[in-house]
């Protein structure tokens, strides 16, 4: 008889046994519109797809005999532990998913390791219920045209217990997301972001977005930022080598390779097949970090043989929180653990440091 699934009901649902199960799980309980929102990409979503093909490109070179059975897979970045090179990505409004939203998503997350989990401008539980639970807590920051908003927010964030700031610097606006439009999406009653205040009309986010987001924003945002908050800031969403030299040159503490998981500017590369060129203008000066189409633990092997200090998830993990509320959490990151270990173990490779290019190869390549 097939184990019973998360839902619990014993309708003979298969335990999940990767973040692909824990999709379809996902799909099955989300209302179609609120998936699809989850789920899109911008324009003809050919980044979007990129993003996942770009890991099927390369395959891995083992080494053998190397006594790699229980493989360290800890780091640090910007002075903290982190007992994997793994975090959450920021994703808007996690109630549309369950109604903890990010409660459960941080509880979820400890359970599974000491990762960072990056919250969104819009999230949609307060940030002083979300930190000092177990996980460090980050702050995604959308620079508004009312600085004093922004500036409030960070400060708040900062009072709650918040170790650093991502600052995403890929949308002026939001993307044209064409299963959005289609939909006619807007959020349902009830999904408001719990950080933000005065006003509303936050129900269409891409309406919302022309109107609050600051669109003209250029690098000196990096200082002003660095005037109102002593906390580390991470830049994100950077595609090339000459923009990471200017996050850098600005001050970032660290970059994140991103666009944004296919949902800004549709015909941008694949996140992974930038990595290269902008681990090598980076130069090692600050950590770099990637996200976009993570869904193996072997996936985060080939983003850090490419460069990569750790990754972010971002869909995977509200698929688990739909599935299965914190639970669903923390199997999503389990999963992803359990793969990238088993996956270092029989390639042999003992710890994060033993990760080089030699364990590529790519498609093709001779
Ligand atoms: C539903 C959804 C909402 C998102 N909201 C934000 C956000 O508020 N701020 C942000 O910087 N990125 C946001 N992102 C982008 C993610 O941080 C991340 O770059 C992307 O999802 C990574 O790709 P993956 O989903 O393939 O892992 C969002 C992504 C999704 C899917
Ligand atoms: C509510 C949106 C501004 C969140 C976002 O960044 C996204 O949907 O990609």
């Amino acid at each position: 008889m097939a184990a019973i699934g998360p839902r619990g009901d014993g309708a003979g649902e298969a335990a999940p046994l990767t973040l692909a199960d824990y999709a379809r799980s996902a799909r099955a309980r989300l209302a179609p519109a609120v998936w699809d929102f989850l789920e899109g990409g911008a324009g003809e979503e050919r980044t979007l797809a990129a993003n996942t093909e770009a890991f099927d490109r390369y395959w891995l070179r083992p080494s053998v005999l190397r006594g790699a059975s229980r493989p360290d897979t800890a780091t640090e970045i910007l002075g903290r532990r982190w007992d994997a090179p793994l975090a959450v990505a920021p994703v808007a409004y996690h109630t549309l998913a369950h109604p903890a939203g990010e409660a459960a998503t941080v509880r979820g997350t400890a359970a599974a390791a000491a990762v960072p989990v990056v919250i969104s401008t819009f999230a949609s539980r307060a940030v002083e219920d979300l930190t000092g639970r177990g996980v460090p807590v980050w702050l995604q920051v959308y620079c508004l045209r009312d600085r004093a908003v922004t500036r409030g927010l960070v400060e708040r964030a900062e009072r709650a217990g918040v170790e650093a700031l991502v600052l995403t610097v890929d949308a002026p606006h939001l993307g044209r997301r064409l299963r959005d439009v289609r939909n006619g999406f807007r959020l349902p009653a009830g999904v408001v972001p719990a950080n933000l205040t005065g006003g509303d009309g936050f129900a269409d986010p891409s309406v919302h977005a022309r109107e609050e987001f600051d669109p003209d924003l250029d690098w000196t945002v990096l200082a002003w930022l660095r005037s109102v908050s002593p906390l580390p800031i991470v830049v994100k969403g950077v595609l090339t080598g000459a923009d990471a030299v200017l996050a850098i040159e600005a001050g970032a503490d660290a970059v994140v390779v991103s666009n944004h998981g296919g949902r800004q500017l549709d015909g941008v590369p694949a996140t992974l097949d930038v990595l290269p060129e902008i681990a090598e203008a980076a130069a090692g000066r600050v950590p770099l970090l990637l996200d976009g189409g993570v869904r193996r633990g072997r996936d985060v092997l080939t983003a850090l043989a490419l460069g990569a200090r750790a990754v972010l998830v971002g869909r995977p993990v509200l698929h688990g929180l739909a599935a299965g509320g914190p639970d669903g959490v923390t199997g999503v990151l389990r999963i992803l653990l359990d793969e990238l270990t088993d996956a270092m173990s029989l390639a042999g490779v003992r710890a994060l440091a033993d990760i080089t290019p030699d364990l590529l190869r790519r498609s093709g390549d001779r």
